[in-house]
């Protein structure tokens, strides 16, 4: 267990072990119960004196009670342990993602990885319930069982019958768990991995069924989603095959173990009640030991589980770094990029040594072909991108480095997975400011062109506008989250084409006003149109991931270039 996650179990460990304690007592209850119980039937059948059995009648319905109480003991002390190490657990995950600056490396981005670190953290469980304690009551009734045979065996036997039972526990409680895990495992990941497909296929399905249908594709889907349908059933059948053999196999040891104690007892001399007590307490040994196999399987699903959880906690910078009121940046912030390079997962450079600096309350529109780098570079200075070499400062009055806290507050935007949430448009707004008053609601709206659209909807701004926006047009949706980004008024605004979805005019009338709107922070403006970029204080030309051109507009037309070719470009498509 990773030292992250073994922290959070760490102050239950009084629980724990009581719980171990408990349940290890309460398999050796089993075993005495077993010894006790073999002991009494077969001196029984000699028919002695009722007080020569007395004691052990004493000592069945004792191991009997005591195993009950002791087994509901562990339970609870171990569900108790259990339960209060993953809630401590949950906030450590839950302090160390939000105290995570975005960029700083293995982000949690969409809902299906945070889903996934949900279920990794309930995985701690498992550990604790089926792995780590099950495994501290086999050893513990391992050995019982060695010892009581030892005792129970006859002198000429005792290496013999001992020899024999640990070579059987061996088998069951080492050889098995790792059969276990190595088949399981496979089978499992083939599961996993069929499941996964099946999910995707029958989503496919179900959300494009409109578009299938059109194109006439929907029987061949359909198809392909049975068929995975029937991968996951032959990968389920599978696995479960693996869980039979082990169980049997299982059963075979234990019964092979036990026939050979007694047979290797016999041999040495044993009478009739110490075979008994032989045979029965090798079964009992045995079976305390096979429940490992189920064990080294679980945890050879939940260990990845625990390693991501470690990996999240380790991560999580010193604990109060980040607590009480966030930093703030006031006032337009200057931002500084040098020999920034961005290389992406699958090796495509993005931008290739970009150095710019921007002052504070500058509006520069950054432009150039698809695929130029524009995007990524407001993401690097959203610090939603890390960069792969280089460094981006930001820099406020003064040009004094904005002290890193500050730094998640003093970039703000429009960026192009902006996400519409699933409530009313005042709810959508809100995020980015939760006391703005219904003033700058307004004035946002008003900025962003968005203010004819509430008065449009039937709600106004109570409409509820469904998951992602389904209830807004492409041109709605881009001017609310605009909107969004309008309301933040952060130190350095980053938009990415805020009016990529109006018509042209519409769209050069709000890159316009997002020009020359009076105050606000520095702007960094994304945009494929060049029409009203005569309002910028600075143009930025991206190309193949580096700047080959800066200036104002009027000057970089004036001259033969990539910016006059693109210009040029627009002008013959208008
Ligand atoms: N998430 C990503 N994963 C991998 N590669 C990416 C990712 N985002 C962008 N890229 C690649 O990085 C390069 C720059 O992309 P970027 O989106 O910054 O360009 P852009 O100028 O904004 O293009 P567009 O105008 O088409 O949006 C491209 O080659 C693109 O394929």
């Amino acid at each position: 267990m990773s030292g992250g996650v073994w922290g959070a179990v760490r102050p239950h460990g009084v629980r724990l072990v009581a719980a171990a304690v408990a349940g290890a007592s309460a398999e050796l209850c089993g075993v005495g119960l077993i010894a006790a119980a073999a002991w009494l039937i077969a001196r029984a059948a000699q028919r002695p004196e009722l007080a020569a059995l007395t004691v052990a009648i004493v000592a069945v319905r004792g191991f009997a009670v005591a195993k009950g109480s002791l087994r509901y003991a562990e339970r609870l002390a171990g569900h108790d342990a259990a339960l209060r190490a993953l809630a401590e657990l949950r906030g450590r995950v839950f302090d160390a993602l939000a105290a995570r600056r975005p960029g700083a490396g293995g982000e949690v981005r969409d809902g299906d990885a945070l889903t996934r670190l949900v279920s990794d953290v309930d995985a701690v469980q498992d550990v604790l319930l089926r792995c780590v304690l099950p495994g501290v009551a086999a050893v513990a009734c391992g050995v019982a069982g060695l010892v009581v045979c030892g005792v129970a065996a006859p002198a000429g036997g005792v290496v013999v019958v001992v020899g024999v039972l640990a070579a059987g526990l061996l088998v069951a409680g080492a050889g098995l768990p790792v059969a276990a895990a190595w088949a399981g495992g496979r089978a499992a990941g083939r599961a996993a991995a069929a499941r996964e497909a099946l999910a995707v296929r029958a989503l496919d399905v179900l959300e494009g069924a409109a578009d299938l249908v059109m194109f006439g594709a929907d029987g061949r889907f359909a198809a392909r989603a049975r068929e995975a349908a029937a991968r996951l059933e032959r990968a389920e059948r599978s696995a479960a095959r693996v869980s039979g053999l082990v169980a049997a196999a299982g059963f075979v040891v234990q019964g092979v173990t036990a026939a050979a104690v007694v047979g290797a007892g016999l041999r040495g001399g044993a009478d009739e009640v110490a075979a008994a007590v032989l045979g029965l307490t090798a079964l009992v040994a045995v079976e305390a030991v096979l429940p490992l196999a189920g064990a080294a399987r679980r945890w050879r699903e939940v260990a990845p589980s625990v390693r991501r959880v470690g990996a999240v906690l380790e991560g999580a910078p010193v604990a109060g770094a980040v607590s009480g009121s966030p930093a703030t940046v006031r006032g337009p912030v200057g931002v500084e990029l040098l020999g920034v390079r961005v290389v992406r997962p699958d090796g495509v450079v993005a931008l290739d040594g970009v150095d710019v600096r921007v002052e504070p309350g500058r509006r520069v529109a950054v432009v150039g072909a698809s695929g130029a780098g524009k995007s990524t570079l407001l993401e690097v200075v959203a610090g939603a991108v890390p960069v792969s070499a280089g460094v981006v400062l930001l820099r406020g009055p003064g040009r004094r480095a904005v002290p890193p806290e500050a730094l998640p507050g003093a970039v703000r935007g429009l960026m192009q997975d902006a996400h519409v949430f699933a409530g009313t448009v005042r709810v959508n707004l809100l995020p980015a400011r939760p006391d703005a008053t219904v003033a700058e609601l307004d004035a946002a709206a008003a900025r962003a062109g968005f203010a004819e659209v509430v008065e449009g909807l039937p709600d106004g701004w109570d409409t509820v506008v469904g998951v992602g926006g389904r209830a807004l047009s492409g041109g709605q949706r881009q001017r609310l989250l605009l909107a969004r980004a309008l309301l933040a008024d952060p130190p350095v605004l980053v938009l990415d084409e805020p009016a990529e979805a109006l018509d042209p005019v519409a769209a050069d009338a709000l890159t316009r006003g997002l020009l020359t709107a009076p105050g606000g922070g520095t702007l960094l403006l994304v945009t494929h149109r060049l029409a009203a970029l005569e309002d910028a204080d600075e143009l930025l030309v991206l190309d193949g991931g580096r700047v080959v051109q800066r200036g104002a507009h009027a000057a970089l037309v004036a001259v033969p270039g990539p910016y006059r070719d693109l210009w040029e470009a627009e002008a013959l498509a208008a």
